[in-house]
């Protein structure tokens, strides 16, 4: 061939390609275009009517998730809505709001989840006229804690102190249950003015069957760690890490019908979804309901019922940053999705894990999955400490105190910390922890700016 002819096959090939590439890229503005479209079709408001603002703050997504269906169902019923999280939320918006849905999760003892820490401080601390606005309160919580649901009343008290108007009495939502959520749905009928009941069926599970189940931590001084894997029977599911899957557990005689969540620890591209489930015990002994079932009972092979939710809050930064990621025992389980998702780009800014557990010997969870995270690079830095094993760094906390300089180091680099875990054994700890390493300040500027995440139980 000669040197002209290579030449011309080169620029022919470059323009090929240079082609592709605009298609593609036109495509894909097309397709989310299509879809911001769609969507904005969907909550459109009718003619003559007043947008709703759905402000939503939400730790682990079921609140935004229903901040959606809420959306949906007045887009449903010809009513405008906008949904908007309580990190983007700010007075003037409010001003000019005549309409509030308020759907607030309490998280920690009793705190608002991270994205509304910021209006906390800075409106909630201020009194406005809100005379104007009327809203209504959707507050999730659990009343196994004590504050129960009671960042909801404290943005429904604060709303009232600035003179705002309610539509209803304010709906508490105890666990997921679903008699609460039907009696939100009836107050968004009265909105509408629509009479049907609202098609709001609880999300469907789909089917997985259990394939793998394998102990990780025999001899450890502390509870059973299981890894187990579920391959889906009807369709394969779409996720991202940080995401969470529900559980549904089998119904006993009597027993109204319970589910569990638990951080997905794989990909999509696992075609699995992997978790890392402790066994539970009560003091006398008898084993944990669900970690029970799932652990024990379930046989490899057996079906259960499961879907997975978006658990946005804790989705993965961009590639480039560097990231954090610190956590104790089963939070491994969110951690190791992240780790995964950064497996998947060429080029990183490189990722740094410290997590605490029992003992070395046999506490090292998904060792062998961290070594070869090391080796290809996709784990910058590995740090451990084991509590059973004596020496000064304890518990994962002490890490965090002990390289408090490097900590700093990685934040000015741009990096996010992802904290995946205990509450009470780790979460507080680590807090502290990084509160004394970056500065109370910086902290919050941190988590305002969405680079502290958290995603603890
Ligand atoms: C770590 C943690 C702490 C919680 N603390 C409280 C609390 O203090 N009071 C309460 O009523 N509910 C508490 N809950 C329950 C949540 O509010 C409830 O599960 C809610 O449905 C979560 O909604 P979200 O996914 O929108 O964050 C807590 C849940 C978790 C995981």
């Amino acid at each position: 061939m000669t040197a002209d002819v290579s030449r011309w096959l080169w620029t022919a090939v470059t323009v090929a390609l240079w082609l592709g590439l605009v298609g593609l890229t036109v495509w894909r503005v097309r397709a989310a275009a299509r879809r911001a479209a769609e969507q904005g079709r969907a909550l459109a408001p009718a003619a003559g009517e007043d947008t709703v603002l759905i402000a939503f703050a939400s730790q682990t997504g079921f609140g935004e998730e229903l901040a959606w269906m809420t959306a949906r169902a007045l887009g449903d019923g010809g009513v405008g809505a906008r949904p908007l999280s309580f990190s983007d939320l700010n007075l003037e918006t409010l001003k000019g709001a005549r309409r509030l849905l308020v759907i607030a999760s309490t998280t920690g003892e009793g705190d608002a989840p991270d994205g509304a820490a910021r209006f906390v401080r800075q409106a909630m601390k201020t009194e406005v006229d809100l005379s104007h606005l009327s809203y209504g309160l959707l507050a999730l919580g659990d009343r196994s804690y004590d504050a129960f649901c009671s960042f909801g009343h404290a943005v429904g008290d604060w709303l009232d102190a600035c003179g705002a108007q309610t539509l209803f009495d304010r709906v508490e939502v105890d666990d997921g249950d679903a008699g609460a959520i039907r009696h939100w749905q009836h107050q968004l009928n009265q909105i509408t003015g629509s009479t049907t009941a609202p098609d709001w069926t609880p999300p469907a599970y789909d089917r997985w069957r259990l394939v793998e189940r394998r102990l990780l931590n025999a001899g450890s001084p502390g509870g059973e760690a299981w890894h187990l894997a579920f391959e889906p029977i009807d369709h394969a599911p779409d996720w991202a890490a940080g995401d969470i899957a529900e559980v549904g557990l089998p119904v006993r005689d009597g027993e109204p019908s319970a589910s569990r969540e638990y951080s997905v620890a794989s990909l999509p591209s696992d075609g699995r979804v992997e978790f890392c489930i402790r066994l539970m015990t009560y003091p006398d002994g008898k084993p944990g309901l669900a970690s029970g079932w799932l652990t024990q009972d379930l046989e490899v092979g057996g079906e259960t019922a499961m879907r997975v939710r978006a658990n946005r809050g804790f989705h993965a930064p961009p590639p480039e940053a560097p990231i954090i990621l610190i956590g104790n025992g089963t939070g491994i389980a969110g951690l190791r999705g992240h780790l995964k998702a950064r497996a998947q780009h060429d080029k990183t800014g490189g990722a740094w894990l410290l997590f605490g557990e029992r003992t070395q010997a046999h506490d090292a969870l998904y060792d062998a999955d961290l070594q070869a995270c090391l080796a290809t690079g996709v784990l910058t830095r590995l740090d451990r400490s084991f509590s059973r094993d004596g020496g000064e760094n304890r518990y994962v906390q002490s890490l965090v105190a002990e390289h408090a300089r490097t900590v700093a180091d990685w934040v000015d680099r741009g990096a996010y910390v992802y904290v995946c875990g205990s509450l009470e054994g780790m979460s507080k700890g680590v807090h502290a922890a990084l509160e004394a390493a970056l500065g109370e300040e910086r902290l919050t500027r941190l988590t305002d700016a969405g680079r502290y995440r958290r995603d603890v139980y």
